[in-house]
């Protein structure tokens, strides 16, 4: 089948994915400004997966929203390399209309035309291993399809960056550890760059080439580790185990330092 979506064939003329420039974050609150993000400096290469890791509250999803453009720093630049796609916890497909269809509303608002959509659709329902799905609709989806959709149609988007926010967080294990394989596999074959946000360690240290912990009040970059386990891991194996317990320890550390605050 035919990846043409994404495929970094431009990776060698792109620096980066996304480039966060000591980029702070404050939001108005009722004791005055609150600093959320400070001083984040990170760099995504073209093709490069990495995960966002941190505890609830930490500002994972606000750095998520600036890197998409929902937002705007305090302070700081943040660039990408084109307009990134974005998929959430929450699918969001509408659910008047089938998964197809749902599909082709964002190519066509990507300006693929009319006559194509049908069977770029099905191709990307193919690439997320819903064949036959075309005309299912939304309540007719386990929520693992569900996820897949939305996949699909973040997959339209045809963008070099894929932001993920806690995408699987509300699936169970067993379809959640399905979708880390088709995750890997469809980034493997696509070249996509992926940003990944969730507080799993192990869903962290499953799916990335590189693991960003933040702390929290304010958010900043407490450590990040290089994971070199080759592709497909699987979430019980040994050195997933590991490093995870290495992250959570540190993890640990950075809620224990945020409560002593
Ligand atoms: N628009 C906003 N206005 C005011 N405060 C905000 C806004 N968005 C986020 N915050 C605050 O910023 C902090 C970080 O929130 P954020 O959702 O980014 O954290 P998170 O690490 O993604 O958390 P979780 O893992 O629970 O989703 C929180 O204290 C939140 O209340």
């Amino acid at each position: 089948m035919a990846t043409t979506l994404a495929k970094a064939d431009n990776a060698e003329a792109v620096e980066h994915a996304a480039r966060i420039e000591h980029v702070s974050k404050s939001f108005a609150g009722p004791t005055g400004q609150q600093l959320v993000l400070d001083d984040i400096t990170l760099d995504v290469a073209p093709g490069e997966f990495v995960t966002l890791l941190g505890a609830s509250g930490c500002g994972k999803s606000t750095l998520l929203n600036l890197v998409a453009g929902l937002d705007a720093p305090s302070q700081g630049s943040i660039t990408t390399d084109g307009r990134p796609a974005l998929m959430f916890q929450e699918h969001a497909l509408f659910p008047w209309l089938t998964a197809g269809k749902n599909i082709e509303l964002a190519l066509k608002l990507g300006g693929v035309p009319k006559n194509d959509r049908r069977d770029r659709a099905e191709e990307l329902l193919e690439l997320v291993r819903l064949n036959g799905s075309y005309g299912k609709r939304v309540h007719e989806l386990s929520g693992g399809m569900r996820q897949r959709v939305a996949l699909a149609r973040a997959l339209a988007q045809e963008s070099r960056l894929l932001l993920m926010d806690e995408p699987f967080a509300a699936l169970d294990a067993i379809t959640r550890d399905v979708l880390h394989d088709e995750l890997t596999r469809i980034w493997e074959e696509t070249g996509l760059s992926v940003l990944f946000v969730t507080h799993n360690v192990r869903e962290a240290v499953r799916l990335a080439q590189r693991v960003i912990l933040l702390s929290s009040r304010p958010g900043r970059i407490a450590q990040e580790w290089r994971v070199d386990i080759p592709q497909p891991r699987r979430i019980e194996d040994a050195p997933v185990a590991e490093l995870s317990i290495e992250i959570t320890e540190k993890l640990r550390e950075e809620i224990r330092r945020h409560g002593q605050q």
